[in-house]
Protein backbone atom coordinates (compact mmCIF):
# COMPACT_ATOMS: atom_id res chain seq x y z
CA UNK A 1 0.00 0.00 0.00
CA UNK A 2 2.54 2.68 0.88
CA UNK A 3 6.04 2.50 -1.24
CA UNK A 4 7.94 4.71 1.48
CA UNK A 5 7.48 7.59 3.38
CA UNK A 6 7.33 10.70 0.82
CA UNK A 7 7.37 13.98 3.10
CA UNK A 8 6.98 14.85 6.37
CA UNK A 9 5.04 18.46 6.67
CA UNK A 10 6.64 20.70 8.94
CA UNK A 11 4.52 24.43 9.81
CA UNK A 12 7.05 27.26 9.78
CA UNK A 13 6.09 30.82 10.57
CA UNK A 14 9.40 31.99 8.62
CA UNK A 15 9.52 30.20 5.52
CA UNK A 16 13.11 31.59 4.19
CA UNK A 17 14.88 31.26 7.81
CA UNK A 18 13.39 27.43 7.57
CA UNK A 19 14.75 26.87 4.16
CA UNK A 20 18.05 28.51 4.90
CA UNK A 21 18.20 25.91 8.14
CA UNK A 22 17.58 22.76 6.09
CA UNK A 23 19.34 23.87 2.92
CA UNK A 24 22.56 25.23 4.26
CA UNK A 25 23.16 23.46 7.73
CA UNK A 26 21.24 20.44 7.17
CA UNK A 27 22.79 19.97 3.40
CA UNK A 28 19.10 19.45 1.63
CA UNK A 29 18.53 20.55 -1.80
CA UNK A 30 15.49 22.19 -2.37
CA UNK A 31 13.51 20.32 -5.11
CA UNK A 32 10.68 22.36 -5.35
CA UNK A 33 8.47 26.01 -3.95
CA UNK A 34 5.00 26.35 -4.85
CA UNK A 35 2.29 28.12 -3.27
CA UNK A 36 -1.28 25.98 -3.40
CA UNK A 37 -3.84 28.20 -3.17
CA UNK A 38 -5.90 25.41 -2.53
CA UNK A 39 -4.24 24.76 1.10
CA UNK A 40 -3.43 28.07 1.20
CA UNK A 41 0.28 27.50 1.75
CA UNK A 42 3.55 27.83 0.37
CA UNK A 43 5.31 25.55 0.52
CA UNK A 44 8.89 24.15 -0.12
CA UNK A 45 10.30 20.48 -0.67
CA UNK A 46 13.75 19.61 -0.10
CA UNK A 47 15.19 16.60 -0.75
CA UNK A 48 16.40 13.95 2.03
CA UNK A 49 17.65 10.41 0.23
CA UNK A 50 14.06 8.81 -1.12
CA UNK A 51 12.41 11.02 1.18
CA UNK A 52 11.58 15.17 1.40
CA UNK A 53 10.93 17.87 4.39
CA UNK A 54 7.82 19.48 3.36
CA UNK A 55 8.04 23.10 4.99
CA UNK A 56 5.04 25.31 4.98
CA UNK A 57 3.58 28.46 5.74
CA UNK A 58 0.00 29.64 5.56
CA UNK A 59 -0.60 32.30 2.94
CA UNK A 60 -4.16 32.98 4.18
CA UNK A 61 -5.38 33.11 7.65
CA UNK A 62 -8.05 30.21 7.04
CA UNK A 63 -5.86 27.71 6.30
CA UNK A 64 -5.17 24.49 8.27
CA UNK A 65 -1.60 25.67 8.51
CA UNK A 66 -2.82 28.74 10.09
CA UNK A 67 -4.92 27.51 12.45
CA UNK A 68 -2.11 24.62 13.77
CA UNK A 69 0.06 27.55 13.90
CA UNK A 70 -1.97 29.90 16.14
CA UNK A 71 -2.91 26.47 18.25
CA UNK A 72 0.03 25.38 18.79
CA UNK A 73 3.34 27.64 16.84
CA UNK A 74 5.49 26.10 14.47
CA UNK A 75 6.62 22.25 14.61
CA UNK A 76 5.83 18.81 12.95
CA UNK A 77 2.80 18.55 11.08
CA UNK A 78 2.25 15.71 9.15
CA UNK A 79 3.39 12.36 7.30
CA UNK A 80 3.00 11.42 4.44
CA UNK A 81 3.26 8.04 2.32
CA UNK A 82 3.28 7.67 -1.06
CA UNK A 83 1.23 5.41 -2.69
CA UNK A 84 1.16 4.63 -6.52
CA UNK A 85 -2.87 4.00 -6.66
CA UNK A 86 -4.22 6.51 -3.80
CA UNK A 87 -7.98 5.52 -4.69
CA UNK A 88 -7.15 1.79 -3.75
CA UNK A 89 -5.55 2.83 -0.42
CA UNK A 90 -8.30 4.94 0.34
CA UNK A 91 -10.59 2.48 -0.40
CA UNK A 92 -8.76 0.75 2.27
CA UNK A 93 -8.84 3.06 5.02
CA UNK A 94 -12.39 4.19 4.32
CA UNK A 95 -13.27 0.00 5.01
CA UNK A 96 -11.41 -0.30 7.91
CA UNK A 97 -13.56 2.67 9.20
CA UNK A 98 -10.91 5.56 9.32
CA UNK A 99 -12.00 8.83 9.76
CA UNK A 100 -10.98 10.67 6.55
CA UNK A 101 -10.68 14.49 5.73
CA UNK A 102 -10.91 13.86 2.28
CA UNK A 103 -13.33 11.76 0.47
CA UNK A 104 -11.51 11.90 -2.62
CA UNK A 105 -8.12 12.70 -3.74
CA UNK A 106 -7.25 16.60 -4.20
CA UNK A 107 -4.55 18.19 -6.35
CA UNK A 108 -1.33 18.16 -3.91
CA UNK A 109 2.31 19.96 -4.52
CA UNK A 110 3.91 19.54 -7.75
CA UNK A 111 0.26 18.39 -9.28
CA UNK A 112 0.60 15.09 -6.74
CA UNK A 113 -2.92 13.59 -5.65
CA UNK A 114 -3.40 13.45 -2.05
CA UNK A 115 -5.85 12.78 0.47
CA UNK A 116 -5.82 13.53 4.32
CA UNK A 117 -7.30 11.05 7.41
CA UNK A 118 -8.19 12.40 10.44
CA UNK A 119 -5.83 12.43 13.07
CA UNK A 120 -7.75 11.07 15.22
CA UNK A 121 -8.00 8.35 13.44
CA UNK A 122 -4.46 7.39 13.52
CA UNK A 123 -3.24 7.70 17.42
CA UNK A 124 -3.05 11.53 16.94
CA UNK A 125 -1.10 11.76 13.60
CA UNK A 126 -2.06 13.64 10.80
CA UNK A 127 -1.48 11.86 7.72
CA UNK A 128 -1.73 12.15 4.35
CA UNK A 129 -1.87 9.73 1.42
CA UNK A 130 -0.18 10.90 -1.86
CA UNK A 131 0.49 9.96 -5.56
CA UNK A 132 3.25 11.59 -7.07
CA UNK A 133 2.62 12.87 -10.66
CA UNK A 134 4.73 11.34 -12.81
CA UNK A 135 7.62 13.86 -13.48
C1 LIG B 1 0.19 21.78 -0.64
C2 LIG B 1 -0.41 20.58 -0.08
C3 LIG B 1 0.60 19.88 0.77
C4 LIG B 1 0.97 18.56 0.10
O1 LIG B 1 1.62 17.72 0.74
O2 LIG B 1 0.70 18.45 -1.13
C5 LIG B 1 0.13 19.70 2.19
O3 LIG B 1 0.53 18.82 2.91
S1 LIG B 1 -0.98 20.89 2.76
C6 LIG B 1 -0.92 20.64 4.56
C7 LIG B 1 -1.94 21.52 5.25
N1 LIG B 1 -3.29 21.06 4.96
C8 LIG B 1 -3.85 20.12 5.75
O4 LIG B 1 -3.31 19.68 6.74
C9 LIG B 1 -5.24 19.65 5.33
C10 LIG B 1 -5.78 18.62 6.31
N2 LIG B 1 -5.93 19.17 7.65
C11 LIG B 1 -7.16 19.56 8.12
O5 LIG B 1 -8.17 19.43 7.45
C12 LIG B 1 -7.21 20.16 9.51
O6 LIG B 1 -5.93 20.64 9.85
C13 LIG B 1 -7.67 19.15 10.63
C14 LIG B 1 -9.05 18.60 10.27
C15 LIG B 1 -6.65 18.04 10.80
C16 LIG B 1 -7.75 19.92 11.93
O7 LIG B 1 -8.50 21.07 11.67
P1 LIG B 1 -9.43 21.74 12.78
O8 LIG B 1 -10.02 23.01 12.30
O9 LIG B 1 -10.35 20.71 13.28
O10 LIG B 1 -8.36 22.14 13.85
P2 LIG B 1 -8.41 21.95 15.40
O11 LIG B 1 -7.27 22.75 15.88
O12 LIG B 1 -9.79 22.22 15.92
O13 LIG B 1 -8.06 20.38 15.64
C17 LIG B 1 -9.03 19.39 15.89
C18 LIG B 1 -8.28 18.29 16.62
O14 LIG B 1 -7.24 17.76 15.75
C19 LIG B 1 -5.97 17.96 16.35
N3 LIG B 1 -5.03 18.33 15.30
C20 LIG B 1 -5.13 19.39 14.46
N4 LIG B 1 -4.07 19.43 13.63
C21 LIG B 1 -3.30 18.37 13.96
C22 LIG B 1 -2.05 17.86 13.47
N5 LIG B 1 -1.39 18.47 12.48
N6 LIG B 1 -1.54 16.74 14.04
C23 LIG B 1 -2.21 16.11 15.05
N7 LIG B 1 -3.38 16.54 15.58
C24 LIG B 1 -3.91 17.66 15.03
C25 LIG B 1 -6.13 19.07 17.35
O15 LIG B 1 -5.16 18.95 18.36
C26 LIG B 1 -7.53 18.81 17.85
O16 LIG B 1 -7.48 17.76 18.78
P3 LIG B 1 -8.22 17.92 20.22
O17 LIG B 1 -7.85 16.69 20.96
O18 LIG B 1 -9.69 18.06 19.87
O19 LIG B 1 -7.67 19.19 20.82
CO1 LIG C 1 2.05 17.37 2.73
Amino acid sequence: MFGRIDHIGVAVTDLDAAVALYEQTFGMPVAHRETVESFGVEAVLLDVGESHVELLRPVSDDSAIARFLERNGPGLHHVAYATDDIEAALERCRAAGLRLIDERPRRGIRNSRVAFLHPKAVGGVLTELVQPAAH
